[in-house]
């Protein structure tokens, strides 16, 4: 045979026997001879062996081969997200119910996207939580998807059997991509789509303010570690009164914080941010708090620190926050002996009475916390804000509050004239009023009243001038003057009573070492009569 029929002739030997396996002998050698070999062994199969091993051979062989050609006419693959809540999985303890939030993220990943491309046919539902809606494709309609430049389709389904009828009301949300993306498609766009409605899904809930239990109970069946209320707090900062520039600062960071994502993977660092605040009572800590939450749109976690009673409590509640939340830790000097002076000061209680610290010798300490905030527990999960709230800055131990964990430290101060412009806003809706504004900030500059006192003032200027500008301003003066004579009356009070108390605790303390050394000195005498 000539060369190029030799060649013709092994490669349909080499093609027959990779696609036809047995039978291969049968074309490929000589008919007789193979035929003399095969004929027994094939009626010994055809006479034992299940027909059904004819069947499945003969069907994955067709089923591999048509999917060749199937590829070339149609490269197109899909992916079916279905509706959770048609099977119910068992362990052995019973029913498990089906938490895959999967097909509710993909649907609110294709609101978005149904919105922007101005589908027509749309299904709303309300959503879970809120007074938000969920709009969605109506069954059959297609929503088309670019992703790094590849494109994709999504359509809405119904569950259908093999002969095309409905089969119940479970959906699925199909999604057709060429198979060359496969890959891409898998491993980075779906995780993309869960991620973006994770976040849509997120935004459509009302916030939460959650707050801790106590751990004591922690034994009991029922026990939640945090319990929620929902967060409806009107606070933002555009009501929060204080300097502007300092305002803008603290959004700006907030910004950038939230912005960051990409930056602190790079970089290694845990995606959290720590905001120390400090500043008399009144000047607007816990409402910075409220404002914060309400512009990043993250739930709030507050810890009550007294009813925590071990640094592995502390760090169990930590793990049960979830992302997106700011962690608050309110009026942190009184409720963890957190100070520098560890050693010399005594402890004392939560509600900053009382001597005697009845919290147990386990309970939390300043490294415990120090771990909560930024020890290898605090890298679990990620987008977090630690907030730290007091009145009493120089008392916290500089551990606690150093740079990189307390990223920013800010100071919450006396309401002077942009703090009160904006209070004149928010209680009388007014912007500016010549005269009357200079006079009140010429006594704001005086005397130092905090945006509460001056909120306070502003409600009575209110209620006395009938909401007309010019009076209320008069009277709002007036008021302001007699709420700074009363204050500093107040202060000078507070300040003659823990003289005196310092006094007296004084002369107790001169009185028991007089009493101490007197029991000495019988004792000595004592000891030497008997000698
Ligand atoms: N900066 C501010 N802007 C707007 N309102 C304020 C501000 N500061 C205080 N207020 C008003 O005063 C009330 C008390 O303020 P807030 O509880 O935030 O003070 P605080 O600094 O947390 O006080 P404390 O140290 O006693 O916890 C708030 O409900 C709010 O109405
Ligand atoms: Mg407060």
């Amino acid at each position: 045979m000539a060369e190029p029929g030799k060649r013709a002739v092994a490669q349909w030997r080499r093609w027959a026997l990779a696609n036809l396996g047995p039978f291969a002998a049968l074309f490929t050698t000589n008919f007789g001879s193979a035929w003399l070999i095969l004929a027994p062994v094939v009626s010994l199969v055809a006479t034992y062996a299940p027909r059904r091993l004819f069947r499945t051979y003969f069907n994955l062989f067709l089923r591999r081969r048509s999917r060749r050609l199937l590829n070339v006419v149609d490269p197109y693959v899909t992916i079916d997200i279905s509706e959770p809540g048609g099977e119910v999985r068992y362990s052995r303890y019973g029913p498990v119910s089906d938490n895959d939030s999967t097909y509710e993220e993909v649907k609110a990943y294709l609101s978005g996207a149904a919105r922007e491309q101005d589908a027509r046919e749309l299904r709303a539902e309300g959503a879970r939580e809120g007074n938000g809606l969920v709009v969605s494709m109506r069954d059959g309609q297609d929503v088309a998807d670019e992703f790094r430049g590849v494109p994709l389709w999504w359509s809405s389904v119904v569950a259908r059997d093999v002969q095309g009828q409905r089969k119940g009301d479970r959906r699925f949300q199909r999604l057709t991509f060429h198979l060359s993306h496969r890959a891409l498609v898998v491993d980075e766009y779906l995780p993309h789509v869960r991620r973006q409605g994770r976040e849509i899904l997120f935004s459509n809930r009302r916030r939460r303010l959650y707050t801790n239990s106590k751990s004591r109970d922690s034994y009991s069946y029922e026990y939640k570690s945090w319990s929620y209320i929902d967060f409806d707090h009107p606070t933002t900062f555009d009501t929060l009164a204080m300097d502007r520039a300092k305002k803008r600062d603290i959004i700006h960071d907030l910004d950038t914080f939230r912005n960051s994502r990409e930056f602190y993977r790079r970089a290694g660092k845990p995606w959290k941010r720590g905001y120390l605040l400090y500043g008399p009572p009144g000047t607007g800590k816990s409402t910075m708090v409220a404002a914060m939450a309400n512009y990043l749109d993250y739930d709030i976690y507050d810890v009550e620190l007294t009813v925590v009673h071990t640094n592995s409590d502390l760090r169990k509640l930590l793990i049960d926050t979830t992302s997106k939340s700011i962690i608050v830790i309110e009026d942190i000097d009184c409720t963890l002996d957190v100070t520098g002076d560890r050693a010399g000061r005594p402890r004392r209680r939560a509600n900053g009475g009382g001597d005697a610290d009845d919290r147990p010798r386990d309970s939390v300490t300043l490294s415990g916390l120090l771990n909560f905030i930024d020890g290898l527990w605090s890298a679990c999960t990620g987008e977090r804000i630690v907030v730290f709230t007091t009145n009493h800055v120089e008392r916290l131990d500089p551990a606690l509050i150093r740079r990189g964990r307390m990223d920013m430290h800010i100071e919450m101060s006396y309401c002077r004239f942009e703090a009160f412009q904006t209070l004149a806003k928010n209680y009388l809706d007014i912007d500016d009023h010549d005269d009357l504004f200079a006079a009140v900030g010429e006594v704001l500059r005086e005397e130092n009243l905090t945006p509460a006192d001056v909120a306070e003032c502003l409600m009575a200027a209110r209620r006395a001038g009938s909401g007309e500008p010019s009076p209320c301003l008069q009277i709002l003066i007036d008021e302001l003057k007699k709420r700074a004579v009363e204050k500093a009356k107040a202060e000078a009070e507070a300040k003659a009573r823990a003289e005196a108390q310092a006094k007296a605790w004084a002369e107790a303390e001169a009185r028991a070492a007089v009493e101490a050394n007197a029991a000495a000195r019988d004792r000595a005498m004592a000891t030497h009569s008997n000698v």
